[in-house]
């Protein structure tokens, strides 16, 4: 019987279902039909905001999975909720794309002119660009990533930052000018990595859709997580996470930056694969001892 993945219609939304549809009839002959979904997210853009951020678009395609509508759902896990719902699986998180962020513009950041106009709508990321450029101007923007290099080719920005990964997957990452290292601008915990998701009383479908685990990233990405849970903040706060996998050990960083970029708790801390949870954890209560829960609030 064929699978039916339930997806926003965005480009980017269906981009990255239709790659995991297809890794999944390679891995396990199953046909994968998309099921495109309009959620009120999609209609009623300028209310984003007040509808609760990207959380959004989650919580309708995890309605669509409990009404059986749908089979399974990709996200991007960077807009998956920290807290868990019982109801639903996280059954495999992919192999991550480049997790970093990236300036799509003509020039690099050091190279723009003083007041120049750079485009983000994340406080995350414009706390820490304005830790390394406090003289440009940054400007709240909205809307999928063709409406904001829009802007920029329209010559009403100097820049935009967005995910590389995202980018990549509109095939619009050869317009990047700068891809910021980790040292520079660490991205949101989950960025790059998508999470497939179907219901916990499925336990079969658990299992199949297992094949498309990559343990390390899961790894890496449960440490981000768990410092962004244990800072009871939101996907809209100013908390940038880190962990790579070498093998062995999960070598993890987060800040927590003031929206005006002055001031930042930053740490660092490495385990074992095995303990992911408590290692972001145990991050952020020393980042919280260093004073990074009066940060988040100075907005
Ligand atoms: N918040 C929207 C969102 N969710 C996931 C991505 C990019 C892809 C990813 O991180 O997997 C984006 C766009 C962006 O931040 O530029």
């Amino acid at each position: 019987m064929k699978l039916r993945l339930g997806t926003r219609k965005s480009l980017m939304a269906t981009t990255q279902s239709q790659q995991v549809a297809d890794r999944l009839t390679a891995l396990t002959g199953r046909t994968v039909e998309l099921v495109g979904i309009t959620t009120l997210g999609d209609v009623s853009k300028a209310q984003l905001s007040q509808l609760g951020g990207t959380g959004v678009f989650v919580s309708e395609l995890r309605t669509h999975l409990i009404e059986g509508d749908i089979d399974f759902a990709v996200h991007s896990l960077k807009d998956l909720p920290t807290a868990a719902d019982p109801q639903i699986t996280i059954a495999a998180i992919r192999l991550r794309d480049d997790p970093r962020d990236a300036l799509v513009g003509a020039v690099k950041l050091a190279d723009l002119a003083p007041g120049a106009r750079v485009g983000t709508g994340s406080p995350r990321r414009i706390a820490q660009l304005r830790a390394l450029r406090a003289d440009l101007e940054y400007v709240p923007i909205r809307g999928n990533a063709d409406t904001r290099i829009g802007k920029v080719t329209a010559g009403e920005l100097d820049g935009v930052v967005l995910a590389a990964a995202g980018l990549a997957r509109l095939g619009r990452d050869g317009e990047i000018a700068q891809l910021f290292d980790t040292d520079e601008m660490l991205p949101a915990p989950g960025q790059g990595a998508l999470a497939v998701e179907c219901l916990t009383g499925r336990p079969d479908l658990v299992e199949l859709l297992s094949a498309l685990d990559d343990a390390r990233t899961r790894a890496a990405v449960t440490a981000e997580r768990a410092v962004l849970a244990a800072l009871e903040a939101g996907c809209s706060a100013p908390v940038g996470a880190y962990a790579a996998d070498d093998g062995h050990t999960l070598n993890l960083t987060a800040t927590v930056v003031a929206i005006d970029g002055a001031r930042a708790v930053r740490k660092s801390a490495s385990g074992p694969r095995t303990a992911a949870m408590d290692l972001g954890r145990e991050l952020a209560v020393a980042m919280i001892a260093q004073g990074a829960g009066t940060l988040m609030g100075a907005h």
